[in-house]
């Protein structure tokens, strides 16, 4: 599903009302009535009911359902953070409509605090204090407002978005209402589905509220990945297939002590389905990788009886190429200088669909405008917070504050395809495509689950996916798979081996 910033969501506001001719005020009113159709259905009768609102549309929508709980017979008691003179437009409408008489201002500090037992005895508490117009943290009598509906008690729904949370990241912004139910009109929004914003949403439900489909289709977006958008994109085989079917992927990888590394990209390149696959390593450690992995071949590299790669002459590159689709390079590389040296010179000389991971990607950390000069017509990178923080030359807060703009800039500055893994990894390609992955679990923090990322990459750009279709799907089926390990065996103990040999299995969940 599409799910938008509030920025745009307020744009797709003003083009339905200014250039469809929709009144606001219907919108409000459709939006209430869709809040109404959910508390019905959480409810199982009328009883009583707390609408807490804000001074402005949210704070309107709050107005129209308690209008419209009061006509269904219900008991409602609403309390408005602001005083009457601060609040306009459609929200005042409906103010009015609703009744001075049915509504206690409480503006200023402590006044709320003494209605707890109303939000104590309430079946169902309504938050309307702020939706997508937040624009900083809450504090005062917001944040005093927010506090006791978090500690009353009955289930609370959430008017477009929990109160507190940034629409475009899914940060807290000082406090937030923890919603059972989170009622959201027309798109769900960038922070129902990041961390944090989702752990505040309770189940999400996106209601029609008559903005035409034209303007939410020509609306930007961020794609949510669950298992209907990845369904369509997982080709079924030909029964004629053979193994030249599904290309021949090489990986550059392994370093002594970080041969694993190198075997997990492997052998999850051929559980991703790839024909071929070939492990380019140190030729020092080859008998290790030999023995560590089957179906992959192994091609050893010149490395002095150093044990880590060193900046090969150009024609044991070549012949490394040669009859390749894909290439990943990176996994348990290490930083000795002439590795990075050899890891730069691929970046600038190899023309096929390339991952960069781990090692790979700090060795281009030092000096990223090698990638301006990339020869690959599909880059992708695959870092963590840290390694984008090395990349972008900031810190991992500034990382973790705005991740979809990071992935978003640093993919569109440098002609890339970054995928920055974590909670929720955004999918960045650089034509400003977005993606958010919604599959995988705390069990994937361990060592080598990149390792099997970047496998699982190049075996699909070896099959012939286009890069942005393998992005998607590559770390759909990484977390799924995790997904369906957690389920299994749980979260703590999890290894990326298990990971690495469900991915058939998911993969085979997927595609029917
Ligand atoms: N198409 C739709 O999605 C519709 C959405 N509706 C509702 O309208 C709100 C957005 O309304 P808006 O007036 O822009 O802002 P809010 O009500 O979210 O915020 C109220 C007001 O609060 C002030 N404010 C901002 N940050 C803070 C803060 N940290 N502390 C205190 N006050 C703050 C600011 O002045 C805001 O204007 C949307 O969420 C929907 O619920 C329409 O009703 C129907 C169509
Ligand atoms: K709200």
């Amino acid at each position: 599903m599409k799910v938008v910033t509030g920025t745009t969501m307020q744009e797709i506001d003003r083009r339905t009302i200014e250039e469809f001719g929709v009144p606001g005020l219907a919108l409000m009113e459709n939006a209430g009535t869709g809040c109404v159709a959910a508390i019905t259905e959480l409810c199982d009768s009328t009883g009583r009911a707390v609408v807490v609102a804000g001074k402005g549309n949210n704070g309107g929508d709050g107005f129209v359902v308690a209008r419209l709980l009061r006509e269904n017979g219900w008991q409602v008691a609403t309390f408005v953070i602001a005083r009457k003179e601060e609040i306009g437009g459609d929200a005042r409408v409906n103010l009015e409509r609703l009744g001075d008489g049915a509504v206690t201002f409480c503006s200023e500090p402590g006044m709320l605090g003494h209605y707890v037992a109303a939000l104590r005895e309430a079946d169902v508490i309504v938050d309307a204090l702020l939706g997508t117009g937040l624009r900083s943290e809450v504090t005062g009598v917001y944040a005093e407002a927010i506090s006791l509906v978090n500690a009353a008690g009955p289930p609370v729904l959430a008017v477009d978005i929990p109160s507190g949370i940034d629409a475009a990241t899914g940060k807290v912004l000082g406090t937030a209402v923890r919603a059972d139910l989170t009622v959201t009109f027309a798109l769900a929004k960038c922070g129902h589905v990041m961390y944090p914003g989702v752990t505040f949403t309770g189940s999400l439900k996106v209601v029609d509220i008559g903005i035409p489909g034209e303007v939410t289709d020509a609306a930007p977006g961020l794609e949510f990945l669950e298992a209907d958008a990845i369904r369509p994109l997982l080709r079924k085989r030909e029964r004629t297939s053979h193994k030249g079917s599904f290309g021949h992927c090489l990986i550059i990888a392994g370093s002594t002590g970080k041969t694993g590394a190198a075997a997990m990209a492997a052998n999850s390149a051929v559980r991703s389905g790839a024909g071929l696959v070939t492990l380019a390593v140190p030729a020092s450690l080859s008998p290790i990788l030999e023995a560590k992995t089957t179906e992959a071949m192994t091609l050893p590299l010149p490395d002095g009886d150093l044990g880590y790669l060193v900046n090969a002459d150009q024609a044991f590159i070549d012949n490394a190429l040669e009859g390749k689709n894909a290439v990943a390079v990176g996994p348990g590389l290490s930083l000795h200088p002439e590795t990075v040296q050899l890891v730069r010179r691929l970046v600038s000389t190899v023309s096929l669909p390339l991952v960069l991971d781990a090692d790979g990607l700090n060795a281009v950390a030092g000096e990223p405008e090698v990638l301006l000069h990339k020869k690959s017509p599909a880059l992708i990178l695959t870092p963590h917070p840290g390694e984008m923080a090395r990349l972008a030359g900031c810190s991992v807060t500034d990382v973790e504050r705005g991740r979809t703009t990071a992935a978003r800039e640093f993919a569109e500055y440098h002609g890339v395809y970054v995928i920055l893994k974590g909670a929720r990894t955004i999918i960045a390609a650089p034509d400003g495509r977005l993606a958010i992955n919604g599959s995988g679990n705390p069990g994937m923090a361990s060592g080598g689950m990149g390792d099997v990322l970047a496998g699982i990459l190049v075996a699909l750009l070896a099959q012939g996916y286009e890069p942005f279709t393998a992005c998607r799907i590559g770390v759909f089926l990484h977390g799924h798979a995790a997904d369906m390990v957690a389920a299994e065996m749980g979260e703590i103990g999890m290894a990326a081996v298990d990971v690495q040999e469900r991915l058939p299995y998911a993969c085979n969940q997927l595609i029917q």
